[in-house]
């Protein structure tokens, strides 16, 4: 498998008042060009920490990123990062809060046309060139999320990051938006890592699901190949035998190997004897 980004060996460890905090250790993964990788785990086990330190957001304190041959030091826009709340500029519309980041990638090697023809570009990609100059307060939650796409996609990313990108919208937004982005992801082929908490979008968008163990000191436990042929279509993988094995196995790492709640004690059945 060719390689484009490799963590090798990495290690967090928080500095607290209580004492360091060893959130992640040794965690080794490699992804392929292309390939569109899910992170799931428990809340807190280090799946933002593993995401932000891809980004450059955080710095490793054990081990490194290696992303196209160059280490990983510090946020560069061939990593684009989608938050689960949009971050969008509320004093700019959908097309100038693009255009930002546009300016900020390609002010040396592009036309202010072509600039302007590429925001427009990336915003019909995630179907929002009619509601392009609305300011982020005009638009609703799912479109916002679109535009932060948008934003992402127009920096040309080699990957893209996505820490719960949906995980505010309601079922039915969040069913379009991920139908969106298996579409970009077939058009530009763009290598993804997104962090879900929900097992049936991780089976339905990934071609990997990397499981990851409880903290402290999380790690990788078990990664899922999710061999399902796309184009994929939510409707019919619902009786898919594959669709299904991969959903329950994912469901068994986190309910049965990675516990998060401790059992309920056993009911004490013992007749309680009254005193006379
Ligand atoms: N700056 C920090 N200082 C100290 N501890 C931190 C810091 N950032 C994260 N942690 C701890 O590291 C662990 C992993 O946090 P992280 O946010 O990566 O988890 P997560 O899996 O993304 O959680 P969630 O699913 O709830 O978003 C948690 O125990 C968290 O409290």
């Amino acid at each position: 498998m060719k390689t484009l980004l490799e963590l090798s060996n990495v290690g967090m460890a928080f500095d607290t008042p209580k004492g360091t905090f060893e959130a992640l250790r040794e965690v080794n993964l490699k992804i392929a060009p292309g390939e569109f990788v899910s992170l799931i785990g428990h809340s807190g086990c280090g799946k933002s920490t593993v995401l932000n330190i891809v980004a450059g957001l955080l710095q490793a304190t054990d081990g490194g990123v290696i992303l196209d041959r160059h280490e990983v030091n510090e946020p560069g826009p061939e990593r684009a990062v989608v938050f689960q709340n949009h971050s969008l500029l509320p004093w700019l519309t959908a097309f100038e809060n693009v255009e930002l980041a546009v300016k900020q990638v390609f002010r040396k090697s592009k036309s202010k046309q072509e600039m302007r023809d590429w925001v427009a570009h990336n915003l019909e990609l995630v179907h929002m060139a009619h509601a392009m100059h609305k300011k982020p307060e005009e638009i609703s939650g799912g479109m916002k999320q679109r535009v932060g796409i948008a934003r992402a996609l127009a920096m040309q990313p080699q990957v893209l990051l996505m820490d719960e990108p949906f995980g505010a919208l309601d079922a039915l937004t969040r069913a379009h938006l991920q139908d969106s982005l298996m579409d970009i992801h077939r058009q530009l082929g763009t290598t993804v890592i997104m962090i879900t908490h929900d097992v049936d979008e991780a089976v339905l968008l990934s071609d990997r699901i990397v499981m990851m163990t409880n903290g402290p000191a999380a790690t990788i436990g078990e990664i899922l190949p999710v061999e399902l042929p796309r184009p994929r279509d939510r409707l019919a993988l619902a009786d898919h035998p594959t669709y299904n094995r991969c959903r329950q196995r994912v469901l068994q790492f986190l309910y049965e190997k990675q516990r998060k709640v401790a059992p309920l004690p056993r009911r004490d059945t013992t007749p309680v004897r009254r005193q006379a």
